[in-house]
């Protein structure tokens, strides 16, 4: 079962991060990036989805021409885990 992060650990843990918000529920992370272009978003979308594989952790996503939105959380806790803020790592060096 993974662990809910308590409120200071997704402090610091947003500390850490580029970019990443705190959801108003308190519930997930969220970061909005832009590229220059279409296939530049895709081509980071698709860097991120084979990372989220390999971490068995699956972002929400919007995107929308060069826009990606993304929001972070755990299902299985119901909040934000130490695997939304390992992939939200990942996600920043692959931006
Ligand atoms: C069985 C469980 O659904 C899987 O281990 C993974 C799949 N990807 C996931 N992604 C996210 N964001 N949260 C999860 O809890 C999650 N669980």
């Amino acid at each position: 079962m993974v662990e809910r992060l308590s409120e200071s650990e997704i402090s610091s843990a947003l500390m850490a991060l580029k970019g990443w918000k705190l959801r108003e529920d308190g519930l997930a992370i969220t970061r909005s990036l832009q590229f220059s272009d279409f296939a530049e978003a895709f081509g980071f979308m698709t860097r991120v989805a084979i990372l989220a594989e390999k971490a068995d952790h699956h972002p929400e996503w919007f995107n929308v021409y060069n826009k990606v939105e993304i929001t972070l959380t755990t299902h299985d806790a119901s909040g934000l885990s130490e695997r939304d803020v390992a992939l939200a790592k990942q996600i920043d060096a692959a931006a």
